[in-house]
């Protein structure tokens, strides 16, 4: 009698929170949900790689599939194509669209995911197979089980949950899940501007679950890093050479790429890793102290990190600086460079053209477009000093913003309260030094509010050889987003 009172009161009143039937659901289903997980990734939707496009394509086809069979409104939409080096193009992967519940008295959140991967080869130095799903002592093994099909997976078996108990979801959820983030999110920027007054119109709030905790302490996430991603080309002779018949005579592109590169950043004995390319450092907000405080009480042990990834030394001794240079310094990083020789065995050849590939990761407040302009206008520079009759091209492929939210923001009240309701601890707020292209985006184009709700484990080797996701960090982050609905359904409307 009392709960009929009530409930005509509130239509989502606190106590009728039915979260251990829900918990329970969750707790009873895991073995499906494991499985689920097998069947995505078995699919090697590598997005950087053009001959895994079908892959790439079948796994949007799952994902509305799967979004189709709870019942959700679901649409797949054509972005377009992509445009290859060659001049050639190929089709985009479509974004998938759904909805659940159109209630104007509830709020409404658009979870944002991806469903292509980073590349992945068992000769990389994985230990099982990277799309065969593998379980070892509770770690789930395999391509994109952490980045990011287990979030998004668990943000679908939120929505089933509440479905299958029959309990009325607290807020409409939507969804929009692409297939090219790992590749910067070719063509979901244009998307986002042409569904603004349609599709996100009512949306109240963007949640984003594409990143990992700091420590075994669940997280929150409020910022991310930017990434430039450039190709520097180098071209010479027409055909590689034998280094034996050629070597002494032809000025080498190898040589000239290396030496161009060599000047990116310090060395160990200078202050280290300080980027040389000039205006680069100068635009970097200043740490401020209060930012310094919320490094000093954020829990995170620096023997355990050196453990994990198995280095002796880093690049600082403290927490502070530590925490610091990988979320809201830039970094630059040389990823590697096609064309040169890199097979096992020796070969004694000049490679005729060389390409590097290299990053920045840029933070507030840089901009990719002064980035780009800096980097290029310096590789330029240092090469015409070499005098060189080989041949040099610059571009960026990816220019992706930097993302810094607003931790007082309800969201995040809602967020710890949800994480202690499932963990029983109150979350670290931290910032993520990866990025999430769209980021930027959705929060410029909607005018709405973002939280990044992170369930991967600290250790999930994201990128990796043998990137995992715990099945305790994939169960109880299902529950977490649970709870999370119910929290965000009694906030205020923005
Ligand atoms: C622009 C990058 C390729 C994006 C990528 N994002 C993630 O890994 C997030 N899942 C990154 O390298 O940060």
């Amino acid at each position: 009698m009392l709960l009929v009172v009530i409930s005509s009161v509130s239509p989502h009143p606190h106590h009728l929170f039915e979260y251990d039937e829900l918990s329970q659901y969750v707790d009873s289903h895991q073995e499906e949900y494991v499985q689920t997980l097998r069947d995505w990734v078995a699919v090697e939707s590598d997005s950087s790689d053009v001959l895994r496009r079908p892959d790439c394509h079948r796994m949007m086809d799952m994902t509305a599939e799967k979004l189709q069979a709870i019942g959700g409104k679901v649409e797949l939409v054509d972005i377009g194509v992509q445009e290859l080096p060659d001049g050639k193009t190929v089709a985009l992967p479509k974004v998938v669209t759904a909805q659940f519940g159109s209630d104007p008295s509830k709020q409404t959140v658009c979870v944002y995911g991806h469903v292509d991967v980073q590349p992945a080869k068992l000769e990389d130095g994985w230990a099982t197979e990277p799309y065969n799903l593998t379980d070892i002592n509770g770690h789930l093994y395999g391509r994109g089980a952490s980045d990011n099909k287990a979030p998004v997976l668990a943000w679908i078996h939120t929505v089933e949950a509440y479905q299958a108990l029959s309990i009325d979801l607290p807020v409409n959820v939507k969804f929009i899940i692409e297939g090219m983030e790992e590749t910067g999110s070719n063509g979901l920027d244009a998307m986002i501007v042409a569904q603004k007054g349609t599709f996100f119109s009512d949306v109240d709030y963007i949640i984003i679950s594409d990143c990992g905790w700091l420590s075994r302490r669940p997280a929150l996430t409020y910022g991310t890093r930017g990434n430039c991603y450039f190709f520097a080309e180098v071209e010479g002779p027409k055909q590689d050479l034998h280094s034996g018949v050629y070597g002494g005579t032809v000025i080498e592109p190898m040589t000239d790429l290396i030496g161009i590169l060599g000047g990116f950043l310090t060395s160990l004995s200078d202050r280290i890793g300080k980027i040389l390319i000039p205006g680069i450092r100068e635009a970097v907000a200043p740490l401020s102290d209060e930012e310094w405080k919320m490094y000093q009480d954020i829990e995170f042990d620096i023997e355990s990190f050196k453990s994990k990834i198995g280095v002796s030394q880093l690049m600082y001794s403290n927490k502070v600086d530590l925490l610091a240079h990988r979320w809201r310094y830039p970094t630059v990083t040389i990823h590697g460079i096609e064309g040169a020789f890199s097979g096992p065995g020796s070969k004694t050849v000049i490679p005729a053209k060389v390409i590097a590939k290299f990053s920045i990761r840029q933070v507030p407040n840089m901009d990719p477009a002064v980035v780009k302009k800096q980097v290029t206008d310096y590789l330029y520079s240092v090469f015409a000093k070499r005098k060189s009759p080989n041949k040099l091209k610059v571009t960026m492929i990816i220019g992706a913003k930097p993302w810094l939210a607003d931790t007082k923001h309800p969201l995040y009240e809602a967020g710890k309260a949800a994480v202690k309701r499932v963990f029983d601890v109150e979350p670290d707020l931290i910032r993520e030094g990866g990025t999430i292209p769209i980021a930027k985006t959705f929060e410029d184009v909607t005018g709405k509010s973002i939280i990044m709700m992170p369930i991967g484990g600290f250790d999930d080797g994201l990128h990796s050889q043998n990137e995992k996701m715990s099945r305790y960090n994939y169960i109880e982050g299902t529950k977490l987003f649970i709870a999370y609905l119910h929290e965000v359904a009694h906030l205020k409307k923005d």
